[in-house]
């Protein structure tokens, strides 16, 4: 049986994230077992999984919040699999993370919750440039007219918008996106592809998207990789794999 391969083998540049002969086992529980993975720049790559297949454990070891037990997480010059908290801190700021809760901070407005990470990691920043940056992000995640609004005045919708420009205000080279549509109505849904590709474009990033809502797999997808069994089982484009006659595969594109 041929499992699709997609675009490897295309010459893309130097990769955003290599990953290298991971495992991750909890007791008996063999989570990662060998996993092999590329990801090139500016390519949204979105991992494919069963529930319990392992994707949020690997979203945990590339930002270094689950040690693996062996293997490469190469980002950069760095493999994070074997930096300190201050290094890692370093390598982190790269990377921004939509998560599925949002965490935006309740009591604090729009604005307050976009300057939060900038207070936090640039410290030389002068108010004329915070006021520049959220004008900035807010204008790209469509929702210019909300600086000054609590979290709770706005949809599920615009509250992902929110949390995405949080992510965009430090200018992540990596995103890594668990479930971005889920909660969402289908159009809403669609409004939130769009904008994963277009922030894509503008910004030039590279994306690991974890999501089983096989719309958002279609629109944002360059490349699509099924993690099963702990290993990249197969990869390709979304067309190449939903042609697939594997059942493994075709349960996702039914
Ligand atoms: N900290 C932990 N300690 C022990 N077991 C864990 C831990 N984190 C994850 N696991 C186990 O690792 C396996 C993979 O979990 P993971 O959350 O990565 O799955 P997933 O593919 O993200 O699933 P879902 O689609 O349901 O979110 C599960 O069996 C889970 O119980």
């Amino acid at each position: 049986m041929k499992i699709p391969t997609g675009k490897t083998g295309t010459p893309m540049g130097e990769p955003a994230i290599v990953i290298e002969h991971l495992y991750k086992q909890f007791g008996n529980n063999i989570v990662l077992n060998d996993f092999n993975l590329t990801l090139q720049k500016e390519e949204n790559m979105v991992v494919l999984g069963k529930s319990g297949a392992g994707k949020s454990v690997l979203i945990k070891c590339i930002i270094g919040l689950l040690r693996p037990d062996k293997g490469k997480i190469i980002v950069g010059a760095d493999d994070v699999t074997k930096l300190t908290h201050e290094e890692l801190d370093r390598v982190r700021s790269k990377m921004g993370f939509l998560f599925q809760g949002n965490a935006l901070y309740d009591s604090m407005t729009v604005r307050e919750n976009l300057e939060f990470p900038l207070r936090r990691h640039w410290i030389d920043v002068t108010q004329k440039q915070v006021d520049d940056m959220v004008a900035e992000v807010l204008e790209n995640v469509g929702l210019a007219q909300t600086a000054d609004l609590m979290p709770a005045e706005l949809s599920g919708g615009m509250q992902k918008r929110i949390a995405l420009a949080r992510t965009m205000i430090l200018k992540p080279e990596i995103i890594l996106y668990d479930e971005p549509t889920t909660g969402l109505d289908p159009v809403t849904a669609r409004e939130i592809d769009k904008l994963i590709l277009s922030l894509q474009e503008k910004y030039h990033t590279s994306s690991i998207i974890i999501s089983h809502d096989m719309n958002c797999v279609k629109t944002t997808a360059d490349r699509v990789i099924l993690l099963l069994d702990g290993k990249c089982y197969a990869e390709g484009t979304y067309q190449e794999l939903e042609q697939s006659a594997d059942e493994n595969i075709k349960q996702f594109f039914e």
